[in-house]
């Protein structure tokens, strides 16, 4: 006999989908390497490495215009490639690799990614203990500019300008209707999976029109 109403095991038990009437995401594992999925995404060919007409192709994919798409290509290659490659030597093809992206990782950020590239549950949590002021699962943009302004380091130029790019373009993209930045829509940019679905999104719209 199956119950109507679902139990937290229940939950707990299924992989992603619908338990009655609630959505079931895939939850994120301790150990799983998300910035690595993260990065995965705008590896279109899926070799290990992203080249900057991948992330370009790839920003195109989930919605974003030419010219941020353009200047997303330029300026994530060009400040990634080199911490990411073993080799000393730059390569002028700005190639990210995304085993290494690890390195990749800045200051003045969330925390919310460990040093190997792991999600911090707790950290995470904290976005909207400390900023989730008028929804407790959403954040207006003044309440992101708040988290971005308390996350800044001193004399972190490049950690600011990244955390606020990074922010700010994940807003222009995934806002709600309302101008919310949804705690679901934050925690699937953290594990990739936005991306996916902001991909599905635009699929969608292009055929339609
Ligand atoms: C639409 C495209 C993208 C958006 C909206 C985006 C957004 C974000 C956000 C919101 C964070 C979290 C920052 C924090 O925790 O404070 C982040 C972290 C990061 N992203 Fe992206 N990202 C995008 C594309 C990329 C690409 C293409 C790469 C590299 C291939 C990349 C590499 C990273 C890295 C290395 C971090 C870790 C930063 C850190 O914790 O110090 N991102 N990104
Ligand atoms: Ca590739």
């Amino acid at each position: 006999m199956s119950s109507s109403s679902p139990t937290s095991l229940d939950i707990k038990n299924q992989k992603e989908g619908f338990v009655g009437a609630i959505e079931v995401k895939k939850p994120i594992l301790d150990h799983e390497n998300v910035l690595q999925k993260h990065a995965g995404f705008f590896d279109l060919n899926k070799d290990g490495v992203i080249y900057p007409w991948e992330t370009f192709q790839a920003m195109r994919e989930i919605g974003s215009g030419l010219l941020l798409s353009t200047a997303a290509a330029v300026f994530i290659n060009v400040s990634l490639s080199h911490s990411t490659r073993p080799v000393c030597f730059p390569s002028f093809l700005f190639p990210i690799e995304v085993k290494n992206i690890k390195f990749g990782k800045h200051g003045s950020d969330s925390g919310v990614y460990d040093s190997e590239g792991r999600f911090v549950a707790s950290k995470f949590e904290e976005i909207f203990i400390k900023h989730a002021h008028t929804y407790p699962n959403a954040l207006t943009h003044d309440e992101l500019k708040e988290m971005i302004k308390t996350n800044r380091e001193p004399n972190d130029f490049k950690g600011r300008i990244g955390g606020f790019v990074e922010w700010e373009v994940l807003y222009k993209l995934a806002k709600d209707k309302n101008g919310l930045l949804q705690k679901e829509t934050i925690r699937g940019v953290y594990d990739g999976t936005l991306f996916e679905a902001l991909k599905k999104e635009h699929t969608k719209i292009k055929n339609l029109s």
